[in-house]
């Protein structure tokens, strides 16, 4: 059996894409009403409306259910993960799939390392990379990065033939790829949001790939880890489309609307914190820089724009 904590839109899709392939999945959320709704009506209409569950497919609101499960994928925002783990040691010892992209705002740690620190006794992986859950719960083509330091029987487990998982060891470089396209994917739509152009975008895009690559070997990683599925594939999908939250969350910023505070935007609290660990890193970040500082109402919109298109002129 797989265990999924957290059923918001990844999570369920995660299960529904695993339960149709006949696997046993028990999806675990912390509302008993939710998860009576959705035994009751075998979907979960709030997250991902118009899918049917697999027969597969328990629900459950008992974290003890998931205690034979070969491994938990755990499906929840990055700012709720470190709390989720404190409050559930009963989970040290089973493998653990980190299935969330950000940095937690505190402790400026990924998701792994706030997963090693709670569990010690317990495998750690990160599942990454670009994939909408609306697409991998109607069964599309998808791929993603599976990255932890022994991956190959997780890889196996959590493959099915439209959802392809490929394999690496370089942790810190897949989590960052995810943790750090979000917060460019905001900037990409505050570009767009402001009327700024498709090839305003493109240097946007390209810019803040410079970045994350920066960022990411100054803390260990590879940079060709930054250039697959985790890194630049994801950069792409957030970047250009409309499904994306923090890509609509950014379009807002820049046309000056308001956004739903209850949609889950990681790149938010993630530009924060990145800006925090790339300023004690002395490493220049400016996109992040300014999409932390433009969400933190510290800076106007104009002020933005003025500040990236006047910075010194220098090789590429
Ligand atoms: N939605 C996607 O297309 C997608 C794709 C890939 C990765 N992800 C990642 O998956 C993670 C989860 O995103 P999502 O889209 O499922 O979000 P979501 O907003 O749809 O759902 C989040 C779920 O977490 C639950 N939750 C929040 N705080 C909790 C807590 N303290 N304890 C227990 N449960 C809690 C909520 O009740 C909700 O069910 C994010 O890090 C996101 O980047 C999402
Ligand atoms: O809707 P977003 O912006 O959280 O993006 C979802 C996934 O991360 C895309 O890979």
């Amino acid at each position: 059996m797989i265990g999924i904590v957290g059923a918001g839109a990844f999570g369920t899709a995660l299960a529904v894409a695993l339960g149709r392939e006949g696997r046993a999945v028990t999806l675990w959320a912390r509302d008993g009403a939710h998860v009576a709704e959705m035994a009751r009506t075998r979907a979960n209409a709030g997250r991902l409306p118009g899918v049917a569950f697999p027969d597969s497919i328990t629900v459950t609101a008992g974290i003890a259910d998931l205690k034979q499960a070969e491994a938990v994928l755990l499906s929840l925002p990055m700012q709720a993960l470190r709390g989720f783990l404190q409050h559930n040691p009963g989970l040290n010892g089973q493998p653990l799939v980190a299935c969330c992209k950000g940095v937690d705002l505190l402790t400026l740690k990924g998701p792994t390392a706030l997963i090693a620190a709670a569990c010690p006794n317990s495998v750690t992986a990160i599942l990454t990379g670009p994939s909408f859950a609306a697409d991998i719960a109607r069964g599309l083509p998808t791929a993603l990065t599976l990255a932890s330091a022994d991956g190959e029987a997780l890889q196996h487990l959590l493959s099915t033939p439209t959802l392809r998982l490929y394999r690496t060891t370089d942790v810190i470089g897949a989590e960052l790829g995810g943790a750090l396209k979000n917060v460019i994917a905001i900037a990409a739509g505050v570009v767009m949001g402001a009327g700024l152009g498709d090839s305003a975008r493109a240097a946007l895009m390209t810019r803040g790939y410079a970045e994350m690559v920066r960022l990411a070997q100054a803390l260990g990683a590879r940079a060709e880890t930054l250039a697959g599925l985790s890194g630049f594939g994801d950069l792409v999908l957030t970047c250009t489309s409309a499904q994306s939250r923090n890509f609509r969350f950014g379009q807002a910023l820049g046309a000056g609307q308001g956004f739903d505070p209850t949609v889950t935007v990681e790149g938010a609290a993630t530009a924060k914190a990145v800006h925090n660990m790339a300023k004690s890193m002395d490493i220049d970040m400016p996109i992040t820089s300014m999409i932390a500082a433009l969400i933190d109402n510290q800076i106007t919109l104009p002020q933005a724009i003025t500040a990236l298109l006047t910075r010194p002129l220098k090789q590429e």
